[in-house]
């Protein structure tokens, strides 16, 4: 793990000095798990639930934060399994699904969701045609529900067919007042009213957490890198891990601390137990 500044280095003890009441927020795709051609094939690190259930047992509680919806996440992650281990030692584990609007705790065992946006199946309908108009009709949808996310890794030019595509999406997506976020080889629409740094403001709230750490490695998570830094300003203990891939390298500079990926983060949440 490297610190980006000595600042940072300052960021990473105030944490670890009142890690009893910190709480931990965790994207799930690059973060702890790595990143796959097929979405659908996506786990976590072997390493993850170990160093999850370490750390937990540290700190005041831990949330996975994902664009994925909740369900999704915790089927992929075996994550009721780890939140049942968690709880039998004490800790929690929530899971903060498309980008916070959905809700699961390993107490309550179910997910909390809202109702799809409005203009989202609209959206949905229109979409095809929109790719094959971009000339990338081959372009992967993924229906999550809450939002659509459009993949163009396992096509023969995903950074090609992604900038083919971007412009169109959100094109459409603003026709019907959906918001947009390009992410690592995908295009995603969703609702605007929610983001991870809004997830991250409530996580601290909720559990009145004594310090915050969050980890992630896409565009996506910027909103929670923001909240983070925000937090720290305002007095709140606080770290920003940047799990690193050459797919967005210009997340490293608002990061305090950056790691080799998801074997990097199981590495750091382990140091950080200990
Ligand atoms: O917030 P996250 O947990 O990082 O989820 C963001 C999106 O991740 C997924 O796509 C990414 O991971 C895939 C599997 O490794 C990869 O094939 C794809 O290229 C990545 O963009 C997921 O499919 C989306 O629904 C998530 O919103």
């Amino acid at each position: 793990m490297e610190f980006t500044s000595e600042a940072a280095r300052t960021h990473y003890d105030a944490v670890r000095e009142v890690l009893a009441g910190v709480v931990v927020g965790l994207d799930f795709d690059g973060t702890l798990s790595p990143v796959v051609d097929d979405p659908e094939s996506a786990r976590l690190h072997p390493g993850a639930p170990g160093a999850l259930l370490e750390l937990a047992e540290a700190v005041r509680a831990v949330a996975v934060i994902t664009g994925r919806p909740a369900r999704q996440a915790i089927a992929m992650g075996d994550l009721d399994a780890l939140g049942d281990a968690m709880l039998d030692r004490g800790a929690e584990l929530f899971v903060f699904g498309q980008y916070g609007n959905e809700r699961w705790s390993a107490t309550e065992q179910r997910i909390r969701s809202p109702r799809p946006p409005a203009g989202l199946a609209t959206f949905e309908r229109e979409l095809p045609s929109a790719l094959r108009k971009a000339g990338v009709p081959e372009a992967y949808i993924e229906e999550k529900g809450l939002a659509v996310a459009v993949h163009t890794r396992r096509l023969d030019d995903p950074a090609g067919a992604f900038a083919r595509l971007v412009d169109p999406i959100t094109a459409l997506a603003e026709r019907h007042h959906l918001s947009v976020e390009p992410g690592r080889n995908v295009i995603e629409v969703r609702s605007g009213d929610m983001h991870k740094g809004r997830a991250v403001r409530t996580f601290v709230a909720e559990q009145e957490a004594t310090g915050v750490v969050f980890g992630g490695d896409d565009l996506g998570d910027v909103e929670a890198f923001e909240a983070v830094r925000d937090l720290r300003a305002d007095g709140l203990p606080g770290l920003v891990v940047c799990s690193a891939s050459t797919e967005q390298p210009d997340l490293v500079e608002l990061a305090d601390v950056v790691v080799d990926g998801p074997p990097g983060v199981v590495d750091l949440l382990t140091r950080l137990a200990r």
